[in-house]
């Protein structure tokens, strides 16, 4: 009987490694620090029978599948997000599909906060004034850098999705005094609305409800989109919503950049209808270029992607796919599997 092969895409590291290593397997892997080129994969991928790869591996369609052939059980995936992966096309022929939520919910939240200071407190502008040898001789004229303040009296947070980073941001959120918060989401329902009464005690909220995308929109001053991409979410934040935002509104973006119309922000702030902008993700990345109409934009603040950064979480996020697919491999239940 010939040993299975297991194609990983990317370096996962020597943690991640060791958790396949144990089995019994022929590992063909791209150890370089960068995407492993198309061609790699089409070669590699004929007979395979577990596929670990990245979000930056796209698309993982029907022709690649194709391409790797019946043997093909499982892929994992070293990320919460799957919008590069046809599920469909994975579920058609029997092939399970791991991910890694909760490992990287504590890091995005906190990325999460850390975009909505920046993008309220003028982060980008004042850091670009100092790295341009341009501190300025009068700080303290007393409007100079000036922005919203997050933790003022009534501040309202809407999240767009509200899932468990958008929880663990809440919580965050709860300790700089901030008790108001609406939300929009697909999962409804009884179940929804004994969470969110357990919510509204747990945090002594004044106010925790879901409202319809407009009222949200003009109620908020700090909106936070937070669900996966894919067609469902595509722009949901458009010219049309962004008009109806306060100006002195700020939005937030940490999930996937086709959630927000690009083209609409850039001119948003622009023409000043919100306060600013901060993004760890945009439409078109990775080849966000100086012309991009957001990069051109001084009140958005973007991070390339970097969300769940920190070497705790990428590292049980590449353990977490590993085991997804040893698992997948011996018929057991994975840590986390995507289910129709
Ligand atoms: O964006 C990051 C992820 O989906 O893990």
């Amino acid at each position: 009987m010939s040993i299975p092969k297991v194609v990983v895409t990317y370096n996962i590291g020597e943690e991640a490694l060791a958790i396949l290593k144990k089995h019994p397997m022929e590992l063909v892997l791209w150890s370089e620090d960068r995407n492993a080129p198309r061609e790699w994969l089409v070669e590699n991928i004929p007979g395979a029978v577990g596929l670990l790869c990245m979000l930056t591996d796209k698309p993982i369609d029907g022709a690649l599948l194709d391409i790797a052939g019946p043997n093909l059980q499982v892929v994992s995936t070293v990320s919460v997000g799957y919008d590069h992966i046809d599920f469909q096309a994975l579920s058609q022929r029997n092939i399970k599909l791991g991910h890694t939520p909760d490992v990287l919910t504590e890091a995005v939240a906190d990325i999460t906060v850390m975009l909505a200071l920046m993008a309220s407190r003028n982060g980008r502008i004042a850091v670009e004034a100092v790295e341009a040898g341009k501190w300025p001789s009068t700080p303290w004229s007393l409007f100079a850098f000036c922005g919203p303040q997050i933790s003022s009296p009534g501040y309202t947070v809407g999240f767009v999705g509200f899932g468990r980073i958008a929880q663990a941001t809440l919580r965050r959120l709860r300790s700089f005094g901030i008790d108001r918060f609406l939300y929009n989401n697909t999962g409804r329902g009884s179940s929804r609305e004994s969470a969110d009464v357990d919510l509204r005690q747990q945090f002594n909220l004044k106010e925790l409800r879901r409202v319809e995308l407009d009222e949200l929109a003009a109620e908020c001053d700090l909106i936070i989109t937070l669900t996966p991409g894919g067609a469902l979410t595509h722009h949901l934040v458009n010219e049309s919503f962004l008009r109806k935002m306060k100006k002195t509104a700020i939005l937030v973006n940490p999930s996937r950049g086709t959630v927000v119309d690009s083209n609409a922000l850039a001119l948003a702030l622009k023409e000043s209808w919100i306060w600013a902008a901060g993004l760890d993700v945009v439409e078109g990345e990775p080849n966000v270029g100086l012309d991009h109409p957001l990069v051109q934009q001084p009140r958005a603040v973007l991070l390339p992607h970097i969300g769940s950064a920190t070497f705790e979480t990428r590292i049980a996020m590449a353990c977490t796919a590993a085991e997804n697919l040893i698992r997948a491999l011996a018929g057991e239940p994975l840590l986390a599997e995507v289910k129709q």
